[in-house]
């Protein structure tokens, strides 16, 4: 295949500069000498993007490499479909605790759905165990495994419960979100200092309000 074919093929959106070619036969990336013509298609659909903002160019240094560095940030941001919550989730006899258990300011990094923007903020979990207490990082592995994913903050907060619920079957589970949208802050409406508070409530923390108020006390209170 010439490489005026390869190009066509691999990269149409791509316009190939007279540099472009660093060995026979093969299309190699500029700035990147091991990437070859049948590399992973995600790091053209990069290059595309790059090549489509006016004014730049995808083959001045600082961006050679940019294509893939993007598709492993993006793939960062999605790992959380690769985690399988059957190996993550453990679960331990309660020995007889059965007050509330609360999991704050887990730092939680997404990505919104609608912009591939990030969404970024604290997750916070309380629950009232039955008989079954989880292991405390594992709030964290829950919360991360879904936020690491294309998201919006509403269906995150819900997966989290979801989960938790399935797993550990407490008698009470309170999920709650903050988080700032990037998509609102720096871009579109840019209301800088902007927050989203999403909740999910289930069992004896839904239905009583003087537990709710527990929960959502314990999350307020400050560290010292
Ligand atoms: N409810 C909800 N909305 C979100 C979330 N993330 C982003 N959005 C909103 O999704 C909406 C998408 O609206 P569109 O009108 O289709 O997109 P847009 O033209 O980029 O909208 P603007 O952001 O207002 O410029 C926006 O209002 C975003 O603020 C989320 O997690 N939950
Ligand atoms: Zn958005």
């Amino acid at each position: 295949m010439t490489r005026e074919q390869k190009t066509a093929k691999y990269y149409p959106n791509y316009t190939l500069s007279p540099g472009a070619m660093k060995k026979d036969g093969d299309l190699v990336l500029i700035g990147h000498p091991n990437e070859t013509a049948t590399a992973n298609p995600r790091h053209s659909a990069f290059r595309s993007i790059l090549a489509g903002i006016t004014g730049e160019d995808p083959e001045r240094e600082g961006l050679a490499d940019t294509p893939r560095r993007a598709a492993e940030a993006i793939d960062e941001f999605t790992r959380g479909y690769e985690i399988d919550l059957n190996d993550l989730f453990r679960t331990f006899d309660s020995a007889g605790y059965d007050e509330m258990v609360t999991v704050r300011n887990v730092p939680l990094y997404s990505l919104c759905e609608h912009h591939l923007l990030p969404f970024i903020g604290t997750a916070h979990v309380s629950y009232i165990p039955d008989g079954r207490i989880v292991g405390l990082s594992k709030i964290a592995r829950v919360v991360d495994t879904f936020a690491r994913r294309l998201q919006v903050q509403e269906r995150l907060t819900i997966e989290i419960a979801d989960a938790i619920e399935k797993y550990l079957t407490p008698a009470g589970l309170l999920v709650m979100i903050e988080a700032e949208h990037l998509c609102m802050t720096v871009r579109g409406v840019q209301a800088p200092g902007t927050t989203t508070i999403t909740t999910a409530v289930r069992g004896r923390i839904r239905e009583q309000q003087t537990t709710r108020a527990e929960a959502v006390s314990a999350i307020g209170m400050r560290s010292q």
